[in-house]
């Protein structure tokens, strides 16, 4: 549904967005996830047409954006970071100005907002003032205007910043119920949030795309921890695939007492858990103490932290 190919955008010297390819199927829900300046934003900009590339190309289905741009707006609903939302108009006044912007036309306004009021649970502050709700509401007013001409896309740039654990708690249902007709994108520098709300993410550095995947294959492990009480390396060496065998540490373990336990050797595996069976039997086989042997699975704060340089990789 959309294709993002070599996309860069520079401003002057700095380059905010570097040579980014990836593709959205129709009805994901993907996660932006990168820190502050990692480029996101920019990112969210082009897609929704309001920056324009340095090079590269932005498709929406045949639409390109550039030309097509106000027939790829029409698609897209958009909760910018810092949504603008008029202080003094009730929130009923606000999505009637929305919706004229929308160009949606004057006898279907009523209807669209009415819907938008409901998906975003604005029930009970559509009479109020803007001024007067919490930023939890007005978040949500945020995302009533994005949905107000029921786009089948719906970028949402940090839609959880400077809400509370509770208001935090309802943006992501709100997030799973736009997921059910539309594709979402949330932009975020918060790992729980893709945690929570998201089915696959792209993870920015720098400007650089450097992981595209879904949460599931995340977690898959390709390595094998092992803690054994001698050295395994010779046992290891018998077992026929696995090739790569890291050893991390070695120690003399103490007891509680602060006596020596006798050594301790911890091993990082390149194998998957398939192998798990063969090594345990020949670490049995040369009577090595097995202490640990589990899939070394990776969760995305560990992803995420070693993309950002902030752990060893591995
Ligand atoms: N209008 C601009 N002029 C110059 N540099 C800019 C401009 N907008 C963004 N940048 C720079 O581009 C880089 C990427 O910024 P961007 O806002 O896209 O990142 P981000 O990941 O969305 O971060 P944040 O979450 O802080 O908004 C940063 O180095 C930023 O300083």
């Amino acid at each position: 549904m959309i294709q993002v190919e070599h996309l860069t955008r520079r401003y002057g010297e700095v380059t905010a967005v570097d040579d980014v390819s990836f593709s959205i199927g129709s009805g994901e829900v993907v996660g932006l996830l990168g820190h502050n300046g990692a480029g996101k934003t920019t990112i969210m900009k082009m897609l929704t047409g309001y920056l324009e590339p340095t090079s590269g190309s932005i498709r929406v289905d045949h639409l390109t954006v550039g030309p097509d741009t106000r027939q790829i707006q029409a698609r897209i609903g958009y909760l910018p970071e810092n949504c603008p939302v008029w202080p003094e108009m009730t929130v009923i006044d606000f999505l009637h100005y929305q919706a004229s912007l929308h160009g949606i036309p004057e006898n279907e306004r009523t209807k669209a907002i009415a819907r938008a009021i409901q998906r975003a649970d604005l029930k009970a502050k559509a009479t109020d003032e803007i001024q007067t709700l919490s930023r939890g509401y007005r978040q949500r007013v945020g995302v009533a205007q994005a949905i107000l001409h029921q786009p089948d896309i719906v970028i949402l740039d940090e839609p959880t910043n400077g809400l509370d654990p509770t208001q935090i708690h309802q943006m992501r249902d709100l997030i799973r119920e736009l997921s059910k007709t539309a594709t979402v994108i949330v932009s975020t520098h918060i790992l729980q949030e893709v945690q929570a709300v998201c089915e696959r993410v792209l993870i920015m550095r720098a400007g650089k795309l450097v992981i595209d995947k879904r949460l599931d294959e995340l977690r898959e492990s390709d390595r094998i921890r092992l803690v054994t009480g001698a050295d395994a390396r010779p046992a290891l060496e018998r077992v026929a695939r696995l090739s790569v065998v890291e050893p991390i540490r070695t120690d003399s373990g103490r007891d509680s007492q602060g006596q020596s336990s006798g050594q301790r050797y911890e091993y990082r595996l390149l194998a998957d858990e398939t192998l798990l069976p063969e090594i345990a039997s020949q670490l049995v086989a040369a009577n090595v103490p097995i202490l640990n042997l589990s899939p070394d699975e990776r969760d995305l704060e560990r992803v995420f932290a070693e993309v950002n340089g902030e752990v060893e990789h591995g």
